[in-house]
């Protein structure tokens, strides 16, 4: 398999780059069936890969690995275990220039902005490694006067990781990290569209001293498969996965019959409140970094703005002034803001709820259609006079169009923010304490930001109610989905 020069020129370690992938402890260029897929640049449409296109026997064999390895692994204790991801911490880092590279070539997004991601991902292989020692059990005053009750930590055993191309490392390292940590083993299937990253991780995570067979990456175009495989195979425990809702049913679903332990990060529909009283410049900062980070495509991302009626006016003109400044151009030029949509459906998404919008009275205030620069390149946009009737107000947008509503009091903006089948995450700005923990009180999200538009961290839980998902990712809490609770009840000790 092959790696396009392309790439290899702008790597200092060009062995980052992978052409294989990961099966089983090994570097395999070729899938069983011998096919390849090929991965491309969204800013230039250049092939910077071909890859292996792995069958089943491969995600068999990985599955067979991961399950030899698993129960050495969790033996060692948590301090052993946080050795190696303390390596692999450092040599993420390290190698954050790099990772960023490889990651703006085959996602799109700014060079800055990915280096961010790999420092992001990376903070998360550091908090796990210390939680590694900090799978604390309980001592529970027995029931009767000679039992003596005992609660442990088990890993789960072995997961299967399914992750997006929206956020290549960071969304691998937040699963890799704490099933590491708890003593799993972990077989990893990224996006087709950005599977680099995923290697490079693996290769960095051989290079840390994990031992063979714990963390496997399949790269396949059949995702379907994939998900198969998981879930029919009885040795794998646990199925994490970042996505849309959609999949996110189908995995559900599929892992029915052997009532399969999930993690579910699924789609969000955020809205984000300006009230009155709000500090209007912080706002508009607020509203750029949450609506416009990633080019929109964000499971996080502001997709429903609500701006209160007195100030309604002056924060579209901020926001339009403020968006005009942003830079759109290919993620490895010096200062962009927003690289090239991942592909042609994300523009085509986008255009749809315009259009829509438009069609049923909104006004594009800026932007609204494809970048003079061609390509996957999209205009930021900020549409006014949207209305809940719209599919904006019910879709998620996923792309770097602000569309905002206009409210008048609060119970109407809550009932609205409300209005959805998701809860992931919601933000609003305001000055006024009773007013600030009435509203975060009442929204129905599992992540709240209050003046702020940027909430994700590694020392917080992340993730949704509802339909946006199952599980927290990340913070102190995040070590438990990776683990089992076993309770050991103690007899005869007069
Ligand atoms: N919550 C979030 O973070 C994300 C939400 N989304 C939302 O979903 C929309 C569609 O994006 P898309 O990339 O298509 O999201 P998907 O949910 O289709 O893809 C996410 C991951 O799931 C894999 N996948 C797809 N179908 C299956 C399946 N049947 N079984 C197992 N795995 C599967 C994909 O593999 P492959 O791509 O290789 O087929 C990818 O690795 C976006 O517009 C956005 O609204 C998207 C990405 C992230
Ligand atoms: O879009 C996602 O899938 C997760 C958002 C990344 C983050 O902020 O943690």
């Amino acid at each position: 398999m092959a790696i396009s020069q392309l790439l290899t020129d702008r790597l200092k370690d060009k062995s980052l780059a992978r052409s294989g992938a990961f099966v089983a402890g090994a570097w395999t260029e070729t899938a069983t069936g011998g096919k390849t897929f090929d991965v491309t640049n969204p800013a230039t449409g250049e092939v910077i890969a071909t890859l292996p296109d792995c069958d089943r026997e491969d995600v068999d064999k990985a599955i067979d690995a991961a399950h030899a390895a698993q129960k050495s692994w969790a033996k060692r204790t948590g301090k052993e275990r946080a050795a190696v991801l303390r390596k692999l911490y450092d040599l993420m880092v390290a190698n954050a220039d790099d990772l960023a590279t490889i990651l703006t070539v085959e996602m799109g997004k700014p060079w800055a902005e990915a280096r961010g991601e790999i420092l992001y991902g990376a903070a998360y292989v550091e908090w796990f490694g210390e939680e590694a020692k900090r799978a604390y059990g309980d001592i529970i005053p027995g029931h009767q006067a000679d039992k003596r009750i005992m609660v442990i930590r088990q890993p789960v055993g072995v997961v299967g990781a399914i992750t997006p191309w929206n956020f290549p490392n960071a969304m691998l390292a937040r699963k890799m990290a704490p099933a590491l940590a708890a003593g799993c083993s972990i077989i990893s299937k990224p996006a087709q569209l950005t599977p680099l990253s995923a290697l490079a991780l693996a290769y960095l995570a051989e290079q840390a001293g994990l031992p063979a067979g714990l963390f496997s990456v399949v790269t396949a175009t059949s995702s379907s498969m994939v998900g198969k495989a998981f879930s029919e195979d009885d040795r794998v425990r646990k199925i994490t996965f970042t996505g849309s809702t959609e999949v996110g049913r189908i995995l559900m679903r599929q892992g029915a019959d052997q009532i399969k332990k999930l993690g579910l990060e699924l789609g969000g529909n955020a809205p984000f409140m300006v009230f009155d009283d709000a500090d209007l410049d912080a706002a508009v900062e607020g509203a750029i970094a949450s609506k416009y980070r990633n080019a929109g495509q964000t499971c996080v991302c502001a997709n429903r703005l609500y701006v209160q009626s007195g100030v309604y006016d002056a924060f579209a003109e901020k926001l339009a002034k403020r968006v005009e400044g942003l830079k759109v151009g290919d993620g490895m030029a010096e200062g962009m803001d927003i690289g090239p949509m991942i592909d042609e459906n994300a523009v085509e998404k986008v255009q749809d709820h315009i259009q829509d919008a438009v069609s049923k009275g909104a006004e594009i205030t800026l932007g609204g259609g494809r970048h003079e620069k061609g390509g996957l390149f999209f205009q930021p946009t900020v549409l006014t006079g949207v209305t809940p009737e719209m599919k904006c107000a019910r879709e998620e947008t996923f792309g770097p169009v602000a569309p905002l509503f206009r409210f008048e009091i609060e119970e109407d903006v809550i009932r609205m923010a409300n209005d959805t089948e998701f809860g992931l995450a919601s933000y609003f700005f305001s000055s006024d304490v009773a007013k600030i923990f009435r509203v975060a009180e009442a929204l129905e999200y599992g992540i709240v930001g209050v003046n702020t538009g940027l909430i994700s961290t590694e020392v917080a839980p992340f993730g949704g109610v509802k339909q946006s998902g199952l599980g927290r990712e990340g913070s102190k809490y995040g070590l438990d989905d990776y683990t089992e609770l076993k309770y050991i009840c103690l007899g005869g000790i007069a």
